[in-house]
């Protein structure tokens, strides 16, 4: 009552005021809330569905036995794409190949294991060619395969740095030059390369990481550009921000055969799930480059995009913190913003 009598009293332009301040305050809670760049929540919510746009498509995924990978293979094959599942342990990849089927209708011949070791680069012709024998094309590689790291620049091997750019970088490239001729033959295809939030900003304990990333981030979006020739084909990048995986236990630490000591609780981290689900949909309506990650970390993508000298400050700041944390030993990832008092097992 008091409300409309107040609605009735304001004049026009009080009106327009309010609403306006009503509908920035919604935008400024959507984009605090927000989990992926504008782009792909416009896609989301607009665009072309990955049920309508993926299903029947032949799928290639490199790294399919765990993480976003074996998450990929498992909502790819829900919506009707026919798969090749690529890692080095031919019987996790029977697993995930296994869990596919139960959960779809794909039958036996729709899922292709392909054993594949990334840093194996002799073998990749041998292996694509096994894959278009199968099926007789390829739609979309999604190079997702990779490691992280966990270790100070200071001490890190130099063998550590190379085996990190050989992995993420020079599988990723080899992968892609044995089908990229396939697909520019056919003139149209799709490649995604699973980048990282430190393909495009830095983070302390991963400067060859982040480094791999980067070089990524360089050859995927000068690659699009030397395609322009070819419109049928997309090159996309995914930078997905912290997503529960096995990532931290996988990483590469300070010397190369030594394990992280404390992967620490994964919980906090986007669900593999939902950054997934995003992915396909950027796939389904050729994003060429994706940014998904939950608060705060999408709000760093977007300082670092336009507000660089204050992504530096926030960086410093956090980036000395996580620092601090690792040195303590508990889990930078999970620790990140607390005080490094007890050590976590
Ligand atoms: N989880 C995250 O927080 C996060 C964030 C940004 C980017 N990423 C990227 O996502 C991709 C997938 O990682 P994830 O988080 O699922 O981690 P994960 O460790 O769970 O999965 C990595 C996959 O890569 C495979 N792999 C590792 N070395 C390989 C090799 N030599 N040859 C073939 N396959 C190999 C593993 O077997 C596994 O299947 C990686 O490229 C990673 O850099 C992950």
């Amino acid at each position: 009552m008091y409300l409309s009598f107040a609605v009735l009293s304001m004049d026009i332009s009080s009106l327009i005021l309010v609403g306006s301040a009503v509908y920035l305050i919604v935008q400024l809670l959507r984009f605090i809330f927000a989990d992926a760049d504008f782009t792909l929540l416009w896609a989301a919510k607009l665009g072309n569905k990955p049920e309508d746009k993926l299903r029947g498509q032949v799928v290639w995924i490199t790294g399919a036995s765990s993480g976003i990978g074996e998450e990929l293979a498992y909502q790819l094959a829900a919506l009707g794409a026919r798969l090749i599942l690529s890692a080095r342990r031919q019987n996790e990849l029977e697993r995930v190949k296994r869990t596919c089927l139960e959960h779809s209708t794909l039958q036996e011949k729709d899922i292709l294991v392909l054993p594949l070791d990334l840093l194996d680069r002799a073998s990749h012709e041998a292996k694509t060619a096994t894959a278009l024998q199968h099926f007789g094309n390829i739609d979309v590689l999604i190079n997702n395969g990779g490691r992280t790291q966990r270790s100070l620049c200071l001490d890190t091997s130099m063998e550590v740095y190379q085996a990190i750019m050989d992995l993420n970088f020079l599988g990723t490239v080899s992968i892609t030059k044995q089908v990229l001729p396939h697909m520019t033959s056919r003139g149209t295809g799709i490649v995604a390369t699973v980048s990282s939030v430190v393909g495009l900003a830095g983070a302390p304990l991963a400067t060859g990481y982040s480094a791999s990333k980067h070089a990524l981030q360089g050859f995927f979006n000068s690659l699009r550009t030397e395609l322009t020739d070819y419109p049928g084909i997309t090159i996309s990048t995914v930078c997905p921000g912290p997503v529960q995986s096995q990532i931290v236990h996988n990483a590469f630490t300070e010397e190369l055969h030594k394990a992280v000591s404390n992967a620490g609780d994964q919980e906090h981290k986007m669900p593999t799930a939902r950054c997934v689900r995003l992915i396909l949909v950027g796939l389904a309506n050729h994003v060429k480059e994706m940014w998904i990650a939950q608060q705060p970390f999408l709000l760093f993508y977007y300082l670092w995009q336009y507000m660089p000298t204050l992504a530096w400050y926030a960086t410093n700041v956090l980036g000395r913190k996580r620092v601090q944390n690792f040195k303590a030993g508990l889990d930078a990832d999970s620790a990140y913003f607390s005080k490094p008092k007890t050590k976590t097992s």
